[in-house]
Formats: C-alpha cells, sequence, structure tokens
C-alpha cells in the first residue's frame, strides 16, 4: 500500500512565524533521511533543519553532512552515541535557543510526520507577533486526526498511555505521547528543559505536562500519521517501562501536591 501524502500545503509565502528550525532525531535513518529531508525543504522552504544524529552506525549522519554540504539550510548535530530521543531533542533545542530560533519543531525522520502537514501546525502557533499558540500538538486521537498502517499493538498502546497520562497526571490533551510538535521559542525557556531527564519517548509526555502547568497555551491539531515503511522504530520495553515508572511518580508526586494543598486552604479558612 503507497503512503497517503498530504498535498494541501502552502509554501513559503503566507504569515512570518519567525525563523523555523525543524530538529530531526536520528538513530539508523539512512533509508530515510534523503527523503524526509528533501520533502521538508520543499514543503516549508524558510524552516531551517537540524538533523541530531546518534553517531548511527548505518551511516545517517554522513548522509546528512552531505545534505548539509549542498543546502545552508541543513545543519547536523553529531552526538557521541545513543542516548534516547529526549536526549537528542534536547540538545537540538539547546543548539537552536543559542542560535536564536523563534520556532523549535520536532520531527520523526521517517515520514511518520508528515512534512507537507507542517504549514497548518505553523498556522495554529500564528505569526510572531500575534501567536495563537504556545504549543501545537500533531494529534492523532483528536477528531479528523489518523494513523495509517500502524499495527494494532502500537494504537493500543499508544491510546493506552494516552489514557493514562490524562489519569496520572491530568494532562487534558488527547495525543500527549505524539512526537510531531511546534514550540514557540519562549515556551522551550519556560518550562524548566534544564530539570528534564527523560531519556525515552515519556520524553514527549514530560514536555507536555510541563507545558500545561506552566499555563502555556496547548492547542491540538489533527495529522495524519503514517507508519514508516523503511527501517526499525527504536521503541523498546525499555522506553515503555520509562514512562510507566515516571509518570506514576509524576502522578503520585502531583496528587500529594494537591492534597497538600487542600489542607493548606482547609487550615487557612479555619484560622
Ligand atoms: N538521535 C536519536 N534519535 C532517536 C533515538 N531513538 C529514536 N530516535 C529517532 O526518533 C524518531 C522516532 O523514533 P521511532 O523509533 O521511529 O519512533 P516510533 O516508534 O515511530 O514512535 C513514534 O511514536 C511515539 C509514540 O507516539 C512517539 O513518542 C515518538 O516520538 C514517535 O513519534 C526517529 O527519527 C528515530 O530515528 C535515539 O536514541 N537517538
Amino acid at each position: 500500500m503507497s503512503e497517503p501524502t498530504d498535498t494541501t500545503s502552502a509554501a513559503s509565502t503566507g504569515p512570518d512565524y519567525g525563523r523555523v528550525l525543524v530538529i530531526i532525531p536520528t538513530y539508523n535513518e539512512s533509508e530515510n533521511i534523503d527523503s524526509i529531508v528533501g520533502r521538508l525543504r520543499q514543503a516549508v522552504p524558510a524552516a531551517e533543519v537540524l538533523v541530531a544524529d546518534d553517531n548511527s552506525p548505518d551511516g545517517t549522519g554522513l548522509m546528512a553532512d552531505a545534505l548539509a554540504s549542498r543546502d545552508a539550510n541543513v545543519h547536523v548535530l553529531h552526538r557521541l552515541g545513543k542516548e534516547g530521543l529526549g536526549a537528542a531533542y534536547l540538545a537540538g533545542f539547546q543548539w537552536g535557543l543559542e542560535r536564536g530560533y523563534d520556532v523549535l519543531v520536532e520531527m520523526d525522520a521517517d515520514g511518520s510526520h508528515q512534512p507537507e502537514q507542517l504549514p497548518k501546525l505553523l498556522a495554529a502557533l500564528g505569526p510572531k507577533n500575534a501567536r495563537t499558540a504556545d504549543l501545537v500538538l500533531g494529534s492523532r486521537w483528536v477528531r479528523g486526526g489518523r494513523v495509517v498502517n500502524w499495527p494494532r499493538s502500537r494504537e493500543v498502546l499508544s491510546r493506552g498511555g494516552n489514557l493514562w497520562t490524562r489519569i496520572a497526571l491530568g494532562v487534558p490533551q488527547r495525543d500527549a505521547t505524539g512526537g510531531y510538535r511546534v514550540f514557540d521559542r519562549a515556551t522551550l525557556l519556560g518550562i524548566g528543559l534544564d530539570a528534564v531527564a527523560s531519556a525515552g519517548y515519556c520524553f514527549q509526555v514530560d514536555l507536555v505536562w510541563r507545558a500545561v502547568k506552566a499555563g502555556f497555551r496547548v492547542v491540538e491539531v489533527p495529522i495524519t500519521f503514517v507508519e514508516r515503511q523503511y527501517g526499525d522504530s527504536k521503541m523498546s520495553q525499555r522506553i515503555v517501562v520509562e514512562a510507566l515508572l515516571r509518570t506514576t511518580a509524576w502522578g503520585a508526586k502531583h496528587r500529594a501536591e494537591q492534597v497538600r494543598g487542600l489542607v493548606r486552604r482547609r487550615q487557612t479558612e479555619l484560622t
């Protein structure tokens, strides 16, 4: 079955979103890197790209270097070894924030996040001087969102993870585990990235939760998530266990804080 491609995107003209940097973390994505960077540069020519590669044994980093040597808007961050998706994004955010980008985007390398849908995520963020959101989540689980070719097991895991996120942390968004998102730079600066320790995919939940708690406007936009055709997912049991342990611990702490707050309010009322 061929991948459906969203062809409704606008190109570079239109609102001024500021300087946009799309961060693409990679580990063994040699079959995907050329295609994703090419599609992205075509869909949103004004956006720059940072490939954050963890020294992929299959040579993805070298392929990214070749792309960067032909296109000044493509950059490569070479990291020493595989430290997880979260660590790669943190390094990418730091790289982008230090260089003054206004908008930082998360996007997988494998084509599951269609670059052609980025214009509608940017539109939901709004222009640089009149943002209508602080964080935009590409969402599979709101009306209009969908997944294509995902194994049933992954869908169950994703839906279950999001349900758990709502129950444990009170995060209202439908898709807090997805990895296609657009941040205004002020959001990243305001959520305390220094304290983020999540290595695997629970990094995604961590950031949304921090944004919600800090009062940022988190908006969901439906996307079509297309399962990769080439290469392998890095999802592992370890990643699932990390997510469960961390969210359970955060949830317990969160509830305890709520109870302490209630008790304090009661005591104040009584005195
Ligand atoms: N640099 C680096 N990149 C990594 C690492 N692990 C994964 N990646 C990269 O991160 C992207 C997502 O990894 P996949 O392994 O393809 O993710 P997935 O199984 O399709 O999971 C997707 O769904 C999850 C659950 O909804 C999302 O949490 C996740 O972000 C992603 O969108 C890919 O570009 C992959 O190369 C790592 O340790 N280091």
